[in-house]
């Protein structure tokens, strides 16, 4: 992870083929989690072999499961029941994933044994006070850097349910405290501003444990058992949407992405790209492991900036890096509002985003919680990913488009979601290589 990593992603296309987007981060890094504390054995297919989800899965090693990787993308995980958990004698490191500290730091809130969550570079710079704070509510002892990682966890803590209102729209927050709500007296409510991803909620309805939910809202009381089960994990939209957006703008492209996880608090991009004037069909609709899922059928158009509607917002937070250069090349202004957690992700996504446009010529206007993005060509030049991975895949989608090479620095992140997303991305006609 150290190494740097240069990429120069040049005009190619058109696009064409299908392509296998790997498995959901979300649900992976859930899947792991539940069955840890389940009873018995449960398999996972389409886990996501990401750096992200690996050092949830080897956190929970070190917190004594067994984790058997018979095949790529499958994980037999030994359950160790609700109270099985034994606590680890060195920090438990959790990566570039604020999902992973978020969640283990609510799951780990109500044990009996202390736990150190630390995180690499830029995971030590996210905001942690919006898990810690309602935590602490709940009873929990949690030292952190001034609300920054590492987050120290004292063991012993009797946990009591609240009633938490969310003050920003964040699946990690509800998650975290639903965890430690597993483990509390008494009721766990948790009320969104905006509903967010449910999959937590849903995984823990198929692990068995009663939970009353509903958009925007959830709610469980501790005491129960969580039962194995197999979890079947969808291929993740978010990094579907690099080839939605690929695909859209350079001409005479076709591509093909089976077996989409389409929740839809997660495809507000679908929706955007489609008022921008994008051409993407969902086939075979279906429903695997509890989750809607379909495959994406993307054909190049003509795009047209739009005004984002806010409420589709939370709806593509990770998204917007992508969606900004599917903005930089369309016809006219494009508005993005009500976005300022953009600038807590693994960089200011909404400073990275607008830097590197206007690096590459595209005049972009930065506001507190948006960009104004003017249409237009995309010129040749430099860009900095500052090691987030959503960013250097955005501006490798760039190049396909720029009147000359983009030389995207820093991209040694990407594995973190999206392993393997260059072979793809050249598989189907992209021109990316390394720049040394
Ligand atoms: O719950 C999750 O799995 C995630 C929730 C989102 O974060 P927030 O909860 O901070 O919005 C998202 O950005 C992240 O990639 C994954
Ligand atoms: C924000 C992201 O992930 P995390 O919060 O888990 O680091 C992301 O994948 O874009």
């Amino acid at each position: 992870m150290s190494a740097r990593l240069d990429w120069l992603s040049g005009a190619g296309g058109p696009l064409h083929g299908s392509v296998a987007v790997p498995g959901d981060k979300s649900i992976s890094h859930r899947a792991l989690m539940l069955a840890a504390i389940a009873e018995g054995c449960s398999r996972i297919r389409g886990f996501l072999e990401g750096e992200d989800t690996r050092a949830t899965a080897a956190v929970l090693a070190q917190l004594g499961v067994r984790i058997e990787a018979p095949t790529e993308g499958e994980r037999i995980v030994h359950g160790e029941g609700l109270h099985g958990l034994r606590g680890a004698t060195q920090p438990l490191d959790c990566g570039n994933a604020g999902t992973g500290m978020r969640l283990l730091a609510g799951l780990l809130a109500g044990q009996s044994f202390d736990s150190v969550l630390v995180g690499d570079a830029s995971l030590s710079k996210r905001p942690m006070r919006r898990v810690t704070d309602p935590l602490a509510q709940m009873g929990a002892r949690i030292d952190s850097h001034d609300g920054l990682p590492p987050l120290r966890l004292h063991g012993g803590s009797a946990l009591r349910g609240i009633r938490y209102e969310l003050p920003v729209a964040s699946a990690q927050v509800k998650s975290a405290l639903l965890l430690a709500g597993l483990y509390a007296q008494g009721t766990t409510e948790i009320l969104e501003p905006h509903p967010t991803r449910d999959y937590t909620e849903r995984m823990l309805a198929a692990f068995g444990w009663p939970i009353e939910f509903a958009p925007g809202r959830a709610r469980l009381d501790g005491g129960h058992a969580l039962r194995a089960v197999d979890v079947e994990v969808p291929a993740d939209f978010s990094s579907a949407a690099f080839f939605l957006v690929a695909a859209s703008i350079v001409p005479g492209s076709q591509l093909r992405m089976p077996g989409v996880g389409l929740n839809p608090r997660r495809t507000g991009l679908l929706q955007a790209l489609r008022l921008m004037g994008a051409d993407i069909v969902v086939e075979r609709e279906r429903e695997a492991g509890g989750e809607p899922v379909g495959d994406l059928v993307v054909r190049h158009a003509p795009l047209h900036g739009i005004e984002l509607p806010v409420a589709l917002v939370p709806d593509m937070i990770d998204e917007f890096p992508v969606l900004f250069i599917a903005a930089a090349v369309a016809s006219g202004r494009t508005v993005v509002r009500g976005a300022a957690e953009l600038r807590v992700k693994e960089s200011d996504r909404i400073a990275t985003m607008a830097a590197g446009l206007r690096a590459l010529g595209v005049r972009i206007e930065e506001t507190p919680d948006g960009a104004i993005v003017e249409g237009g060509p995309i010129g040749a030049g430099t860009v900095e990913s500052l090691t987030d991975h959503r960013i250097a895949m955005s501006f490798a989608v760039a190049g396909l488009r720029a009147i000359g090479p983009v030389r995207i620095n820093d991209c040694r992140h990407v594995a973190t979601s999206f392993p393997g997303f260059r072979e793809l991305a050249n598989g189907c006609g992209f021109a990316l290589r390394d720049a040394s």
